[in-house]
């Protein structure tokens, strides 16, 4: 009789003999297994695109498939250098066949600056790691791709804007009126192709005014994500900016202004002349020529604190500053009958109504304490010219006039047309 541990042992011995046979078995079947994926990976500015349209996992199932894709080129150091785009473990069968649409998982940092300009393969490979059994590995290269030789560009322009009637009260609802001036920021975008340059950094410089403004990318990815999840409305009737440009305008603007009604932004981006209240766009067609002389009193102001400071006084005095708004609020809708009417009245006297209620406005700005002692000076200047109202149309020599005078006062003036088209992009 066999005692316990020699039938142990027999046992275990037998056990294991079968475990290596069918492993063996089972690294023997991976010869016959087929994975013929085919992929195609489009890259759109800097962003790679992966379509992969087939990868079957075979079907005994015990195998996990590591995929990657990495931009391949050779430099004269180094036959084969990599940079590693994006990667994935399949890990179960029913995961193995996908079709996927992303960007790249892993920055597109070229380390050596060996691939601006030069030719580059991308290459999907996968590596079949199974439990038992041997490990294939194998790729499909993809070539034919070639990054710039310089930093991309791009260039945008976006109209200034000029508010007839309703400042500050439309952030308190009432209605304002606002238009595109033919005034223009510029700018151009030069993306870094190579990551180590101010990675997270998105840096603006106004060479004509010497400033310079930088924001964390992050940061503002997550505002703008944020800021499109709560937008009310995702089109406009006023022009074909899509939504994708209205948004980070919005999200600026909000950077500035802390508490913004929408108006300066809206009248931006998508330009024209608008009525506008608690966020409503109404598109005014003017039956009037409209001329702006813009004058710029250099005095430095930081519009948040003001915007702020009328919600203060708001708050102190909430019944007087209603009647305030209310009464903005009509101004605002008589400036937008007035420009809009077709009625037969003459220029000079729809030009007369808009200077009374212009300058009504402008008493309900000092109201709400947002005005300045340099205005009182442009106000009696060009009062002194009779020109009040003509600061909305009139040209010629008496504007000239009017100009010098304010310029002798350290003023700078601008004529501008208003109305016009909102903010373009232009590569
Ligand atoms: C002062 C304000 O009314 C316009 C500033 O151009 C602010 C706003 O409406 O967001």
């Amino acid at each position: 009789m066999h005692s316990f541990g020699y039938r142990a042992n027999a046992l275990l011995t037998f056990a294991v003999t079968i475990l290596a046979f069918i492993c063996a078995i089972a690294s023997f079947s991976d010869n016959f297994s087929n994975q013929t994926p085919s992929a195609q990976i489009q890259i759109l500015s800097s962003l790679v695109i992966l379509n992969i349209n087939w990868f079957q996992k075979q079907p005994h199932g015990n195998d996990e498939v590591f995929a990657f894709v990495a931009a391949e080129y050779e430099t004269s150091k180094n036959s084969l250098n990599q940079v590693s785009l994006w990667d994935a473990i399949i890990p179960e069968k029913e995961e193995a066949n996908f079709w996927i649409q992303i960007s790249n998982k892993y920055r597109f940092i070229d380390q050596g600056h060996n691939l601006r300009g030069k030719d580059f393969n991308l290459t999907l490979h996968w590596h079949v790691m199974p439990k038992t059994g041997k490990m294939f590995a194998d790729k499909i290269v993809m070539s034919g791709y070639r990054l710039p030789n310089a930093n991309m560009e791009v260039k945008a322009r976006a109209p200034g804007k000029i508010i007839l009637a309703g400042e500050h009260a439309v952030v308190h609802g009432s209605t304002a009126v606002a238009a595109a001036i033919d005034l223009y920021t510029y700018v151009t975008l030069r993306l870094p192709l190579h990551s180590d340059e101010n990675n997270d950094r998105l840096t603006l410089q106004l060479k004509d005014l010497s400033l310079e403004f930088t924001w964390s990318v992050s940061r503002l990815k997550e505002g703008i994500a944020y800021d499109s999840s709560n937008r009310q409305r995702s089109s406009s009737p006023l022009g074909s900016l899509p939504s994708s440009g209205y948004t980070p305008a919005s999200l600026g603007e909000k950077i500035i202004h802390g508490k913004p009604s929408g108006i300066d932004n809206t009248v931006s981006a998508y330009g024209n002349m608008i009525k506008f209240c608690s966020g409503e766009i109404t598109r005014l067609k003017s039956n009037m020529p409209l001329r702006m002389l813009i004058t710029n009193t250099k005095v430095g102001r930081n519009t948040k604190a003001l915007v702020s400071g009328v919600s203060e006084r708001k708050v102190r005095h909430p019944e007087a500053m209603n009647y305030v708004f209310n009464a903005v609020d009509s101004i605002s809708k008589e400036v937008a009958a007035i420009i809009q009417t077709k009625d037969d009245i003459s220029v000079t006297e729809k030009e007369e109504s808009v200077k009374e209620l212009m300058e009504m406005n402008q008493g309900l700005l000092e109201s709400m304490g947002v005005s300045h002692s340099s205005i009182d000076t442009v106000i009696q200047t060009t009062l002194k010219h009779k020109l009040t109202s003509k600061l909305t149309g009139a040209g010629g020599t008496v504007v000239e006039k009017v100009v010098e005078e304010l310029e002798s006062s350290g003023f700078q003036c601008f004529t501008a047309s208003i109305g016009g088209k909102g903010a373009e992009i232009c590569f």
